[in-house]
């Protein structure tokens, strides 16, 4: 990461806590993986009614667990781990980063069975989530202050395939006042393009939330 990179006005914005890194062991990719490969297996598995009660009733009892250490936004690790996939959120793409600088980011991972959509490519609601994470860290990483995504246009130019590396890379094309024009591409290890997206972030006025 460059020096400049998100080196933003965070603490002026909104009541958005201050995301800092997190300090985690090896356990907390280990917990995040299993979990992933627990959401692959919920929607590609059709166990008996007698199985499907002992796991329901064996994830209840990990609830219980996780549910005593409950923190509020911005306190889990979840999201704040850049070099896990996805950053260690559940929600996010297992992809990670292997460019973060002000010039742009870029990202590598694959789609799971979890984010099927048919036939046996990804849902193409999982696709925006990638971009538009993917805008957060480019316009935070160029030094823009916190913002939202005001639009989001994604043309889907190819199938996207699941488990199958891929890669997608975007940057700041030209900043207007509060407005930070950003656009990317996913293509695939061979060069095609499977998708691209243009996105305007607005930075958040004082007290916008
Ligand atoms: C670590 C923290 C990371 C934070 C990342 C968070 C990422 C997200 O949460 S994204 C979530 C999804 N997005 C949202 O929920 C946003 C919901 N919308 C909003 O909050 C507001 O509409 C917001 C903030 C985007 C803009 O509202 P507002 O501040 O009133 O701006 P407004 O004065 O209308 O517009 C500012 C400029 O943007 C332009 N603009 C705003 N929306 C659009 C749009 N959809 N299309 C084109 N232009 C737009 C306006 O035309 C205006 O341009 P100009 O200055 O040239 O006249």
């Amino acid at each position: 990461m460059s020096e400049e990179a998100g080196q933003d006005e965070y603490e002026h914005h909104g009541g958005f806590p201050k995301y800092v890194p997190a300090d985690v062991g090896p356990e907390f990719g280990r917990l995040v993986e299993a979990l992933r490969t627990l959401q692959d297996l919920a929607v590609s598995t059709a166990p008996s009614p007698e199985v499907t009660l002992d796991l329901a009733e064996r994830v209840e009892a990990i609830n219980d667990v996780l549910k005593t250490f409950q923190v509020p936004e911005g306190q889990p690790p979840a999201g704040r781990v850049m070099t896990l996939p996805g950053r260690g959120s559940l929600l996010m793409l297992p992809w990670t980063v292997e460019k973060f600088d002000a010039e742009g980011v870029r990202s590598r991972g694959v789609f799971r069975r979890f984010h099927l959509g048919g036939n046996g490519a990804a849902h193409g609601g999982t696709l925006p989530l990638l971009f538009d994470d993917m805008f957060g860290m480019i316009q935070h990483a160029y030094g823009r202050p916190i913002s939202r995504t005001a639009y989001l246009h994604i043309n889907y130019r190819k199938i996207t395939p699941l488990d199958t590396e891929l890669v997608i890379e975007g940057s700041v094309d030209r900043v207007e006042g509060r407005k930070t024009f950003i656009s990317a591409v996913l293509k695939d290890t061979e060069g095609n393009v499977l998708a691209d997206c243009d996105a305007l972030m607005v930075q958040l006025l004082k007290g916008q939330p």
